[in-house]
């Protein structure tokens, strides 16, 4: 599984998590509502209750199998039924009424439900309210408990908003986090890990980013993996892939902040170091070469090599201009034999 289908499915997990919870939270409120519309002697909402409580159990099961959207509409009309018939009872001072909003906001935010579905189903909802609200309605039944309508009443409110903050809240933590991970993502490279081209030209190409770092001058290194289609020809694609993942990891075992590994190309790569001179910046190059020949990989009959070719980057040169220099280094290594590291004068 790629990591893009990875994260979509962690995020379709954790939202029918928290209407799984939701739907437990609405089955045990109907069931209690069975013994208390019997208890004072509603006994048609009585069993109107237990009927709401096989939907939810039936909208659970929806959710389990994955049906998202049949479960939300059937909770949909499940609560529209039950919220006309117990105004239409007692009136509205009990606040069963303040249901449908609930259910309209969880209901716009499903993506599964086509949007224009979606709508009408609230503009329904917030019709029925509007009616219930506004209308006297003849023979409504009298509450026997008058003492108690401010607390059922106060408590409705309650029940029905609390899990609508619950279920917004949620998904704007979601989807704050997936922002943050298609961020992370539109960033980096699937396949090694490391910085795409894409972030680097516009990180790199900001007009204060010598002033952010307090430098006069780094180093921009090509790296290129030396003859890779004859790799890929005589191990195949995957065997391809796992050689670019391997030297990957062995750029970001290298690497540290403020440092940079780009994945530029299929095989090539952009470094940006900030090292002080040719010295230091041979001894890093240096590093990079042991560790691949450390590596299982070169005692296979599998020998990586790369080909570097290093420029200056001065504070008053562009970006694109310093790696082109960087290009042209690398371009002399390939020439003169491969697997070497070449300077751009
Ligand atoms: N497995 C794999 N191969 C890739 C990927 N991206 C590019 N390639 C291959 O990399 C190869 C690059 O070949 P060339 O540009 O001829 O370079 P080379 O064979 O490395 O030769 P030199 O650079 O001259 O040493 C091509 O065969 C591409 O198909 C990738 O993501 N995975």
């Amino acid at each position: 599984m790629s990591i893009q289908n990875h994260d979509f499915f962690s995020i379709e997990q954790k939202k029918v998590a928290i209407l799984n919870k939701v739907a437990w939270y609405c089955l045990y409120l109907h069931a209690a509502l069975i013994f208390f519309f019997a208890y004072i002697e509603a006994y048609w909402l009585s069993g109107l209750n237990v009927l709401s409580v096989i939907c939810w159990a039936v909208g659970l099961n929806l959710l389990s199998n994955g049906k998202v959207a049949n479960a939300l509409q059937l909770i949909c009309f499940e609560v529209l039924v039950h919220s006309v018939a117990v105004s239409l009872t007692f009136g509205i001072e009990l606040g069963f009424h303040y249901y449908l909003w609930a259910i309209a906001c969880i209901l716009l935010v499903e993506q599964t439900i086509p949007i224009f579905r979606s709508i009408a189903f609230a503009v329904t909802m917030m019709l029925t309210f509007g009616i219930l609200v506004t209308f006297e309605f003849p023979n409504i039944s009298y509450f026997p408990y008058p003492k108690l309508l401010p607390f059922i009443h106060f408590s409705n409110v309650l029940i029905s908003g609390l899990p609508m903050i619950f279920a917004l809240a949620s998904l704007r933590e979601m989807s704050i986090q997936s922002r943050e991970e298609l961020t992370v993502m539109a960033s980096k490279d699937a396949l090694t890990g490391l910085h795409n081209r894409r972030f680097a030209q516009k990180h790199l190409n900001c007009p204060n980013w010598f002033e952010s770092y307090n430098k006069e001058a780094v180093f921009v290194v090509m790296a290129d993996i030396d003859h890779f289609k004859r790799i890929n020809d005589r191990f195949g694609h995957e065997r391809g892939d796992d050689v670019l993942r391997i030297v990957s990891g062995i750029f970001i075992d290298c690497f540290e902040q403020p440092n940079l590994a780009i994945r530029w190309g299929g095989e090539e790569f952009l470094f940006v170091v900030h090292e002080e001179n040719e010295h230091t910046i041979q001894r890093f190059i240096d590093l990079i070469t042991t560790l691949l020949e450390q590596h299982n990989i070169s005692r296979e009959q599998l020998k990586v090599t790369l080909s570097f070719g290093v420029a200056k980057w001065h504070k008053n040169m562009n970006f694109e201009t310093a790696v082109s220099y960087a290009d042209q280094a690398l371009y002399e290594s390939k020439r003169s034999g491969r697997d070497r590291v070449t300077y751009f004068d």
